[in-house]
């Protein structure tokens, strides 16, 4: 049996509308386990977004339970320039959260560092190069370079390929499952795409006003 990577178990969430509570999910439940990519689908507004939010751990108001089995998990963005600071090089970037873990020396965060660069299949010298002088798909590629590294084996991601043209998507998607295949990473994959979400993952979690309506296979 794959290991578990992230169990939710019976999650209500809510926002506060000025004196009001107002639920957004209501007993979403899923397991994800080791390699395993599943696609979040749905309508604008049934909760998509919330589901990642309560994940990462960035919205506390919620009732149920989020059991991780591994380092916290990264977000990566639509916009990649989201996540990549504008004024830093990608190495500084990639680096930074080693920096404030703390515990590696200069040397140790720029060979990791590198290693991730390498991993995403970016040439060395994208170390020193600021965001803005990246294509689209390098910058993704930074983007998902960096979620990389605290080490975590589960990513979310909220429509991460929209901004890329066709064939930049296709290597975008083809890195994610090399990913998927040879470090085990996970995936939390919102996309109203449903050609790309069956192109990596093998569930899709369809949402409707807050609640699970389908958890099936594709
Ligand atoms: N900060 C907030 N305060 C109050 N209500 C919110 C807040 N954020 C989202 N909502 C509401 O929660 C519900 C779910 O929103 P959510 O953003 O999770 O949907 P989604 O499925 O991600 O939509 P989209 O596909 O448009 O990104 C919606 O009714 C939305 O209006």
């Amino acid at each position: 049996m794959a290991e578990k990577i992230l169990e939710v178990k019976h999650l209500n969430a809510f926002y506060r509308e000025g004196r009001q509570r107002k639920q957004v999910l209501e007993d979403v439940s899923f397991t994800l386990h080791e390699g395993e990519a599943v696609g979040l689908a749905g309508q604008s507004g049934s909760g998509k977004t919330t589901l990642c939010k309560c994940v990462l751990g960035l919205l506390k108001d919620y009732e149920g339970e989020i059991v991780h089995y591994t380092k916290r998990p990264q977000m990566i963005f639509q916009d990649p320039f989201r996540s990549l600071n504008p004024r830093k090089t990608i190495g500084w970037i990639l680096e930074e959260p080693l920096r404030i873990q703390g515990g590696y020396s200069k040397d140790e965060r720029r060979r990791k560092a590198e290693e991730m660069l390498k991993q995403v299949h970016l040439l060395p010298e994208i170390y020193a190069r600021y965001p803005r002088e990246l294509s689209g798909g390098q910058r993704q590629r930074a983007s998902i370079a960096l979620s990389l590294m605290t080490g975590t084996r589960l990513i979310l991601a909220d429509e991460p390929l929209s901004a890329l043209d066709v064939t930049v998507q296709a290597q975008i998607i083809e890195l994610l499952r090399e990913l998927q295949e040879k470090e085990k990473i996970c995936y939390l994959f919102v996309s109203h795409d449903l050609d790309v979400v069956s192109m990596l993952c093998s569930r899709v979690l369809f949402l409707k006003d807050g609640e699970v309506k389908e958890y099936a296979d594709i």
